[in-house]
């Protein structure tokens, strides 16, 4: 019988093509955003390939909306496997300028969705039985420190922090947690990133964007389906005995 996903942050960039990664290796999949209409347009592009695909509207930062995301999804589908905590925004702000807004804003999706993915998941996944694979999206920037990167960093420092105790904790469940740590992707978030160097220098997109190669062991930037690779890997039973692992994707940027 065909498993279940639930990804969050689905209607482009890395969460996309989880979707359609997961969709390929057999899933059913829950396909979750703020903007109902991008995830409508993911769920539409996997059935009109042959898969199985709802949209859910929730924003991650609100956990009753999570918990409702995730109740919709063992209503429609009758069960829940995998939860891919992968929504996430990227202010980039000089630790000078951070504000009270930017860290609440930026913990509370970041952080706090992730916390709220992990339970509402963990909840659906004892009252049905059986264990489940919970995949949450860190950085290499939190792995290492990128100037600029404070608020965002910290969160994913956090995700990394959080994938490990959870895994510890939910391990007696048959739960296994997993985070994967991209690079330098090309999706909206990077290309909003590449557009702020490029506009601080005077320089366009292409040229910000390109400034993000130097440093990477495999001199190229990464596709989101390069990604989406590896969360398939920690989504298959290819990785029951793993858990509590950060898996960096990057090309080769940070070593570890
Ligand atoms: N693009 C990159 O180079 C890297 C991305 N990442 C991480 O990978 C994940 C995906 O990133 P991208 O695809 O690049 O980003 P993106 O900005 O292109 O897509 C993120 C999606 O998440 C959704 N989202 C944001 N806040 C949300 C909320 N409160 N509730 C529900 N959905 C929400 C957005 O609407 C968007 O559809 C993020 O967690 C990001 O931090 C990590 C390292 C590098
Ligand atoms: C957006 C991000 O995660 C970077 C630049 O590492």
């Amino acid at each position: 019988m065909s498993k279940v996903a639930l990804v969050t942050g689905a209607g482009q960039g890395i969460g996309e093509a989880i979707a359609h990664r997961l969709a390929n290796d057999g899933f059913k999949l829950a396909l979750v955003g703020r903007h109902v209409e991008k995830v409508q347009r993911v769920a539409d592009d996997i059935k009109t390939q042959g898969g199985e695909a709802i949209a859910i509207k929730a924003d991650v930062a609100k956990r009753d909306e999570v918990f409702a995301a995730v109740a919709a999804t063992q209503s429609e589908f009758g069960d829940l496997n995998v939860i891919v905590n992968n929504a996430g925004v990227a202010p980039t702000t000089p630790i000078m300028d951070v504000t009270e807004d930017d860290m609440n804003w930026t913990w509370g999706i970041n952080v706090n969705g992730v916390v709220w993915g992990t339970q509402a998941a963990t909840e659906a996944f004892k009252a049905l039985g059986h264990g489940g694979k919970i995949i949450n999206a860190t950085s290499q920037a939190g792995v290492e420190g990128n100037p600029n990167l404070t608020v965002y960093g910290s969160t994913k420092f956090a995700i990394r922090g959080i994938t490990q105790t959870t895994a510890k904790e939910l391990a007696q469940f048959g739960i296994t947690v997993n985070a994967f740590a991209p690079g330098i992707v090309k999706t909206p978030m990077m290309w909003d990133i590449a557009h702020e160097v490029g506009q601080n220098a005077g320089k366009d997109d292409d040229w910000g964007m390109a400034q993000f190669s130097d440093g990477i062991a495999l001199g190229r930037l990464s596709e989101p389906e390069e990604i989406a690779s590896v969360v398939g890997f920690l989504a298959s039973d290819d990785s029951n005995y793993v858990t509590g692992q950060t898996i960096i994707v990057d090309g080769g940027m940070v070593f570890r």
